[in-house]
């Protein structure tokens, strides 16, 4: 088996905040989650301010901008309110992602061939600020092709219908949905794109797309939230490590 440089695993607490909010007080604590999880091995924190702050509030992105030994990914709609917030913080990557108030969860990806112009103007002073700009998109090649013409650094692969139709034992459209997730990874390599995977990952699924080479990060959230109820935050990050590293070929690296 070929070793392939160690994937970054970047840790979503936007659902311990779901957890806090459905009581209304303080706890959890996501920062309490997020540097529970830089000591078990996560290489970055993301967090979604969604507008309507269903989950992760201003002050969370505040107490984690303070707090964090390791990079913080913030993901936002492009709106003029998430720009001025990641100006203000200017963290080390922000993760462009389309919302839709209604939706249970993220559904899609940006369509960055309709909002080229758009997303051209809204990338360029995050960028100038210092902050890697990432893009959350589907696998097809024209918003590959869009995201490079805007000018992100990043692409992050939504691997949301993937994991659906493996949860529902559709074998052949999980294959195909891979597959494309397979060639959509190589594509935006070539055209000079960082490229990162993630959305309702799991030990299964996260095993089946660390393996593409041109994959350097995932991130993963909903589903290690879930898992830590069962077995602590700490342990489902450190499994998630040792399966991610495993299926890279790096067993010797893993952790036991
Ligand atoms: C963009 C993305 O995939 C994550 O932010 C994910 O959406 C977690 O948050 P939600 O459950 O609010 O979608
Ligand atoms: N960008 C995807 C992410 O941060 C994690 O998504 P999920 O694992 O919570 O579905």
């Amino acid at each position: 088996m070929m070793v392939l440089e160690q994937l970054r695993l970047g840790i979503n607490i936007d659902h311990v905040a779901t957890i806090r909010n459905a009581r209304g007080g303080t706890l959890p604590e996501p920062l309490r989650a997020a540097l529970l999880a830089e000591v078990a091995g996560a290489d970055g924190i993301t967090a979604h301010l969604r507008e309507d702050r269903r989950h992760i509030r201003d002050a969370d992105i505040e107490a984690l901008v303070a707090g964090l030994s390791v990079p913080l990914n913030f993901e936002c709609a492009a709106t003029p309110e998430m720009q001025a917030i990641a100006l203000r913080h200017k963290p080390h990557a922000v993760c462009l992602v389309p919302e839709k108030r209604e939706e249970r969860t993220t559904e899609g990806g940006l369509d960055v061939v309709k909002d080229e112009a758009h997303l051209a103007k809204f990338i360029a002073p995050l960028r100038d600020a210092g902050c890697r700009v990432s893009l959350f998109i589907g696998h097809e090649a024209a918003q590959i092709e869009a995201s490079a013409r805007v000018g992100a650094a990043v692409v992050e692969l939504h691997t949301g219908h993937y994991c659906d139709m493996v949860a529902e034992g559709a074998e052949a459209e999980a294959a195909a949905e891979l597959a494309a997730l397979r060639l959509g990874a190589t594509h935006a390599h070539s055209l000079g794109l960082e490229v990162h995977m993630g959305h309702g990952l799991d030990f299964e699924t996260a095993a089946k797309v660390a393996v593409f080479p041109e994959v350097v990060e995932l991130n993963i959230g909903h589903f290690l939230i879930g898992e830590a109820i069962f077995r602590g935050l700490g342990p489902a990050i450190e499994e998630m490590r040792r399966r991610i590293d495993l299926a890279r070929g790096g067993a010797d690296r893993a952790v036991s």
